[in-house]
């Protein structure tokens, strides 16, 4: 028996960093996913083998390895979603470190630590092969880290106890309601390993999917009432979620009444995007209204998100490029480079859409358009042998 898990990406409108800080962001799944299959192995073998195609590693643990290093340190198998201590961390990068991880890949051992945590954690040490696959950039911004999380809890609570699924089921399908809660808590977890101090919005917009708003680790579902089209461009260039995150609590308790003010204006922004994306525009003349609204709105987000030191060089390039348009952009996700938000107007013509894209690739960046608002978390079982 297989079962596989899909969880989608996300794009963050408005409130990145800020909602780190108990303050409002507003963000909507995208129909790019992540993609993990989970296939047990049959009793008397006994590894767990993790398989990471995108970022092309493959893993190996003996389960009696894994058992030595983390079981003197109680057993980490819970049925309620745990914290992975500092000393579980140094634990668990000590098999990663093992394993020869590559020097340049480093970035990517925090995913391998959350994959062993979550794995231990839900799963015991039943052998199994994990495969990962992902339609998201890693580490650009789009979510990519909790799309893995959701995705991974999802099929490793498939195979759990603590959920009751019917493995019959055809197609696609999701847990009841509390199970995808508890889902949601686990994925959480794996983020914090990832990011060190993740707000959640990232981890409850993959597993509920639609549009959200999300506060002090509660969210609300939006209704969007405006037709919605962006634009994503890549930079391709990498950074580390967690390393901007920490740079703007610096700045934050370096600059405690600055931070604090431009913070909260970032607050007023989601809260009147949340407002207009809602609203009910009648007729064209006020759906241009609204949309002029959303664009002054990210000018003045991305502005902010410059004075907190999470812009970068390719990202002003975009927002150059896309300026002399007269199209508006903001950086989305943790910034630093990574992915950037072009808001194409619904009257935009195609003719130029295409001409600020054959502008954008021309720096070397990536565009493409996604679907916003689709589905969260997603399982399906095979079972075939
Ligand atoms: N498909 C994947 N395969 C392996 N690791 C992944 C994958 N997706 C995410 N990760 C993990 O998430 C990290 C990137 O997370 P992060 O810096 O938050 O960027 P983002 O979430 O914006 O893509 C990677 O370094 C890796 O640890
Ligand atoms: C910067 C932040 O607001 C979003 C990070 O998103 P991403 O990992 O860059 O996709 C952090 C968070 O909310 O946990
Ligand atoms: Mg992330």
């Amino acid at each position: 028996m297989e079962v596989t898990a899909r969880a989608p990406g996300k794009i963050i409108l408005a409130g990145e960093h800020a909602v780190v800080h108990g303050y409002t962001a507003v963000a909507s799944s995208i129909d790019l996913h992540t993609v993990a299959s989970l296939r047990l192995r049959p009793d008397g073998e006994d590894t767990i083998n993790l398989q990471l195609k995108d970022v092309g590693l493959d893993f190996s643990w003996p389960i009696q390895k894994i058992k030595e290093v983390v079981a003197h340190l109680g057993s980490p198998f819970s049925s309620t979603p745990t914290s992975c201590s500092l000393e579980i961390i140094k634990s668990l990068t000590a098999l990663v470190d093992e394993q020869s991880f590559p020097e340049a890949r480093i970035g990517l051992a925090s995913g391998v630590c959350a994959f062993l945590w979550l794995y231990t954690s839900i799963l015991g040490f039943k052998p199994a092969t994990v495969i990962v696959t992902s339609q998201l950039p890693v580490g650009a911004g789009l979510g990519s880290s909790a799309a893995y999380c959701v995705t991974l809890s999802a099929a490793l609570l498939a195979f759990s106890d603590s959920v009751k699924v019917d493995m019959s089921q055809k197609g696609w399908f999701i847990f009841k309601e509390a199970e995808v809660e508890l889902l949601n808590k686990w994925a959480f977890e794996g983020e914090k390993i990832i990011h060190g101090k993740p707000s959640g919005v990232d981890n409850s917009v993959s597993t509920f999917g639609n549009m959200i708003k999300f506060k002090s680790g509660s969210m609300t579902r939006i209704d969007s009432n405006m037709p919605l089209r962006m634009l994503i461009t890549n930079t391709k260039v990498g950074r580390d979620t967690k390393a901007l995150v920490a740079n703007v609590s610096s700045r934050k308790s370096k600059h405690p009444e600055v931070m604090g003010c431009v913070l909260n204006a970032i607050e007023f922004i989601s809260e009147e995007w949340s407002t207009i994306i809602q609203s009910h525009a009648l007729d064209d003349l006020s759906l241009a209204t609204n949309e002029e609204r959303l664009i002054e709105l990210m000018e003045m987000n991305q502005g902010l998100l410059l004075s907190i030191g999470v812009s970068q060089a390719a990202i002003e390039t975009v927002l150059q490029t896309t300026m002399k348009y007269k199209l508006a952009s903001k950086l989305t996700g943790a910034g630093g480079g990574g992915c950037v938000l072009t808001f194409l107007p619904i009257q935009l013509s195609e003719a130029i859409v295409d001409k600020v894209v054959g502008e954008l690739e021309s720096f070397g960046f990536q565009c493409f358009a996604a679907g916003i608002g689709g589905k969260g978390v997603q399982i399906s079982f095979d079972s075939s042998p």
